[in-house]
């Protein structure tokens, strides 16, 4: 596994405003008592609703969870009704933004143009986009591979320079009961790993996968290919907050080098 391991949750619109500021309340002392958190061993975002964003800063405040919006306007400030700008998430301590989340794509016809527009919005405001590709079809994993990485290539198209965290989604796994098959997850991720490497505008980016992922999983695609996989993007196998300490347990296992010791990654 990688030097650290990210470990993302997205609340998508799960919870209401009163559970949400219970779950924030819950974990975020067990996380910011985690060593691995501490010292960044494991990298921990979570991305609740826009409303609950407050919230969750106030409960992460102090401690290195960065917490995230779920959508991020492609325009500037304007005359752009109902749109939430990369410069207000900015202001109220948003690091990290998903863009073209499958929910996003197909029900509200999000294209590749569009999440290449809002990843540009994000970078140029500072904020790491993750960006949520993923084939819509079984497929194979060496045609998923190919398909993942000409999906990554346009939605990167004209982005500035800067690390994006790449969220590798199956389609078919969202909401499924298991994870797509670990060999599968391993080879995508492996593919779309090199293509982040070959490109110097993208050094520092991380590739996750998302898709029923929960406890157990990290370590068993870990027994398939060490670090082929920077970390997991987790949906409802987070709400569950011992399921989501149990994940952070098993990336800190993983994780071999502290970025905060000597000779650790930057
Ligand atoms: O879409 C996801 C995370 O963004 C995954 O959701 P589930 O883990 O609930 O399948």
């Amino acid at each position: 596994m990688s030097a650290s391991v990210t470990v993302g949750v997205s609340l998508k619109t799960y919870f209401g405003h009163a559970r949400a500021r219970a779950w924030f309340a819950e974990i975020a002392p067990r996380l910011r008592a985690h060593p691995a958190v501490a010292d960044g061993r494991v990298r921990v975002f979570v991305i609740p609703t826009y409303l609950q964003i407050a919230d969750a800063v106030a409960a992460f405040a102090g401690s290195p969870v960065r917490v995230g919006a779920q959508d991020v306007s492609a325009y500037p400030a304007g005359a752009f009704t109902g749109e939430v700008t990369a410069s207000e998430l900015a202001e109220v301590s948003v690091t990290v933004v998903e863009i073209g989340h499958a929910e996003r794509r197909r029900l509200f016809d999000e294209t590749d143009h569009v999440t290449a527009a809002k990843a540009t919005a994000a970078v140029e405001h500072g904020l790491t986009p993750v960006l949520c590709i993923g084939e819509a079809e079984h497929l194979g994993a060496s045609a998923a591979a190919l398909a993942n990485v000409e999906q990554l290539a346009v939605n990167l198209e004209g982005v500035p320079t800067g690390p994006v965290i790449v969220a590798y989604e199956p389609v078919w796994a969202i909401g499924a009961a298991e994870p797509a098959p670990d060999a599968h997850i391993v080879a995508v991720c492996r593919a779309l790993r090199a293509a982040l490497d070959a490109d110097p505008a993208r050094a520092g980016s991380t590739v996750i996968y998302g898709g029923a992922a929960g406890p157990g999983l990290l370590a068993r695609l870990d027994g398939v290919e060490s670090g082929a996989v920077d970390g997991l993007f987790l949906g409802r196998f987070a709400h569950d907050p011992d399921a989501l300490l149990s994940v952070v347990d098993e990336a800190a296992a993983l994780a071999t080098v502290s970025p905060l010791t000597p000779g650790g990654a930057p």
